[in-house]
């Protein structure tokens, strides 16, 4: 690679959500502790990983889990002196409307012979569907360590799994598991549930977020001691960022003259705090927030080519967490007390007006779940509409409280559909187009590590660490 020029003087990061906070993170440690790094944030750091309140306790009201094979969320945990909680579903049922078809059981051997008896061993062939492309999903790791970037979303899925991988955004799970023989029985009540608990979809998404989805059902999955957001706020004092209270309104390129006297061609950041408009130069802008009217809001001004505009959409979701004592007899006709089910899954034909419904822990309780007192434990549901009080009513013999926060969570996910570039202009990047191939917290701090790298690379023309070919062959024999 070329020597490094001179770093930038500033650079403006919008949004401070898990993407944002990671790319500052990773820009610090390439540019070095000279860059005046500016975050904009307009609502609370973390975005999308949010607590709520429940009588006096904190639960993760949006990103909840993070898988055990996510590295960068493991990493910032590490590196920032942070403590996991583990995090359990319970036990699992799925709903079809009139019974549970499926329920899961403590006894390991009595589960594996259960999901045999109803489907044969497509639970096992799933399982290795989704360790083979997670086993692929792996290399990204060893590329991003080796300081490689690339320019686009669908480039970085060809690095890590080829054209295979690549396919996966362009066919429904559905198509691609039907392809692969699974049967209708196994996708209609086992894999549509699952989707429509993470991704509020049914099998009609992209494959790769499918299998993305498919991980979330895996074991030993954990949370942040104290909530997610805490990993936003850690990387954002651990990057020696500059935290502005904003509202970024307009981003345009402008030339000005620097103090070594050279016209340089720079970003002006608009950005309102309250009633006051103020503005600030960068040579370098990150946009760690998704691009559409409805979320951001930014406007590009008198870019030559214009930017293009992102109106793909996102979806509706309500997180509703109730205390309360559940009408366990809506799902079973077995005695309430006999009733073991943590999580209830539905499918797409039960008509119900949830997609989930799950006991939860709060962001501090290390054991898992408080044990019910009078019956009454803290469940969390997703809707894709606000629950009325009758509907809460049917799902709750009695509850004392409740409470809700609503989402646009992640998109709508319509397959064949290309990723939103990342570079929208020649030091203008955008991260969020990588929720199109999969939303969740470690997609995000992938993107905002392959951002730093990217803007790094080509602020220093590195031209030969951007979209290598054949890294994983070149890389095999690396340490
Ligand atoms: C209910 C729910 C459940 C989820 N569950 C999981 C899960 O279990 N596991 C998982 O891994 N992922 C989960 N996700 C997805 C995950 O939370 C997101 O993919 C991830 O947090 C996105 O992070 P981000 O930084 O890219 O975006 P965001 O977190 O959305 O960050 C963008 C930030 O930019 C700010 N912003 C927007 N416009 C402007 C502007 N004009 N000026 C200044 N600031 C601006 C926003 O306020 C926001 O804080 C879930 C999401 C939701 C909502
Ligand atoms: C990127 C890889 C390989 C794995 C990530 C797996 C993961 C943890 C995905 C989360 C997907 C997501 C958006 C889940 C939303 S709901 C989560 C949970 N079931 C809940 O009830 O809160």
């Amino acid at each position: 690679s070329a020597e490094p020029r001179a770093p930038p003087d500033r650079i403006a990061i919008v949004g401070a959500g898990i993407g944002g906070t990671s790319s500052a993170y990773y820009l610090r440690k390439k540019f070095g502790k000279d860059v005046k790094i500016d975050v904009f944030e307009r609502e609370e750091v973390g975005g999308r990983l949010a607590t709520l309140k429940v009588q006096g306790h904190d639960y993760e009201a949006g990103g909840s889990v993070i898988h055990p094979l996510n590295l960068h969320m493991k990493r910032f945990v590490k590196d920032l002196g942070l403590s996991s909680v583990p995090v359990s579903g319970g036990l699992m049922g799925v709903y079809n409307g009139k019974s549970l078809v499926f329920e899961e059981s403590s006894w390991f051997i009595v589960n594996m012979i259960k999901l045999v008896w109803r489907y044969g061993f497509q639970s096992l062939r799933m399982h290795m569907w989704v360790e083979d492309l997670l086993d692929k999903f792996m290399r990204i790791y060893r590329y991003q360590s080796h300081d490689y970037a690339f320019s686009s979303v669908e480039k970085l899925l060809f690095a890590i799994g080829g054209d295979d991988y690549v396919r996966l955004l362009n066919q429904t799970l559905r198509e691609n598991l039907q392809k692969a023989g699974f049967s209708e029985t196994f996708l209609n009540e086992m894999v549509a549930p699952i989707m429509r608990v993470n991704f509020g979809q049914s099998t009609d998404l992209n494959a790769f977020v499918g299998a993305v989805s498919m991980t979330a059902a895996d074991s030993n999955l954990w949370a942040v001691e104290g909530g997610n957001k805490v990993v936003c706020s850690g990387l954002l004092q651990a990057s020696s960022s500059n935290l502005i209270s904003g509202s970024v309104v307009s981003i345009e390129e402008k030339t000005r003259t620097k103090q070594t006297g050279s016209p340089t061609k720079m970003y002006e950041v608009v950005y309102k705090t309250g009633s006051e408009t103020h503005s600030g130069f960068y040579d370098i802008v990150l946009v760690a927030t998704p691009l559409n009217q409805k979320m951001s809001d930014i406007t590009f001004r008198n870019f030559d080519p214009p930017i293009e505009e992102f109106n793909d959409p996102y979806q509706h979701l309500v997180t509703t967490f109730v205390k309360g004592e559940l009408n366990s007899t809506l799902f079973s006709s077995r005695p309430k007390d006999q009733f073991g089910l943590s999580t209830v899954l539905v499918t797409d034909d039960s008509d119900m007006f949830i997609n989930s419904l799950s006991i939860v822990a709060s962001v501090r309780d290390k054991e898992g779940p408080a044990p019910a007192v009078d019956g009454m434990h803290v469940w969390k549901t997703f809707s894709r509409d606000v629950l009325t009080k009758e509907q809460i009513s049917k799902l709750f013999l009695s509850y004392d409280y409740a409470a809700r926060k609503q989402w646009l969570p992640y998109p709508h996910y319509a397959p064949p559909q290309k990723c939103p570039s990342i570079i929208l202009h020649d030091r203008l990047y955008y991260l969020n187009g990588i929720e199109f191939a999969a939303s969740c917290m470690e997609m995000s701090a992938i993107a905002g590590y392959n951002a730093a790298l990217l803007a790094y690379h080509r602020w220093n023309g590195n031209e030969d660490m951007i979209d290598q070919d054949d890294l994983y062959e070149k890389l095999k024999t690396e340490l």
